[in-house]
């Protein structure tokens, strides 16, 4: 069965004051999916709970903490009541990209903002991409795994080969985070690999 070729832009560069415009315009010009690149911080308010004289108290470390442990990418773009807000201007195929630590916890409110894929990052699931990837399915989203340009192929085999497994792989070819990135090149010998190793894979290349 031969692949077929999708044309999905990434809404990030979009005029987000415009979004449903926007997307409107991509469709129009022959977008076959929309790309929502997902970027957010929702587990920062419970850390910040803890306590008021422990907040005090580590404030600036804690900054520093989030910073480094919490953002998995250093931006904050869509979130979840974004997609609920496009979906309801348009039947497209919304193609969310996690950049998040904590993809779990999005199932379900993206499944109910109205997301149609919901693809997340092989670097923070590898316990527990399986019990992800059912949710996912469960929800009823197509699921699909990335990996960062650092991140070697072997890597989304056990997910690709998996009994239940993802419908599609995501190869980025910059570092995840900003649009507009100088291209990487060399991030094309895994998709040469994986196309050869799984002819009838879908895979997105970004
Ligand atoms: O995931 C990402 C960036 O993190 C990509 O989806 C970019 O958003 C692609 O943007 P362009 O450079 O193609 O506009």
């Amino acid at each position: 069965m031969a692949v077929e070729p999708k044309i999905a832009p990434s809404m990030l560069s979009s005029d987000f004051a415009n979004l449903a415009s926007e997307a409107e315009r991509m469709i129009q010009l022959g977008a076959d999916w929309l790309h929502m690149d997902i970027m957010v911080l929702i587990d920062l308010l419970p850390c910040y709970m803890v306590s008021l004289q422990h907040m005090i108290n580590i404030f600036f470390f804690f900054d520093l903490f989030v910073d480094i442990h919490r953002h998995f990418v250093p931006n904050l773009t869509i979130g979840t009541p974004v997609i609920e807000s496009l979906r309801k201007h348009t039947k497209a195929y919304l193609d969310c990209h996690l950049m998040v630590t904590n993809p779990l916890d999005y199932v379900e409110p993206l499944a109910k903002a109205g997301a149609s894929g919901f693809t997340f990052h092989v670097e923070v699931t590898k316990e527990y991409w399986q019990q992800l990837v059912n949710q996912i399915k469960m929800k009823g989203m197509r699921p699909g795994v990335a990996l960062k340009p650092g991140t070697p192929i072997e890597e989304v085999y056990p997910l690709v080969e998996g009994e239940n497994p993802v419908e599609m792989v995501l190869v980025m070819t910059v570092e995840p985070g900003f649009g507009g990135q100088k291209f990487m090149p060399e991030t094309m010998d895994k998709v040469r690999t994986l196309r050869k190793k799984y002819p009838t894979l879908d895979i997105e290349v970004r």
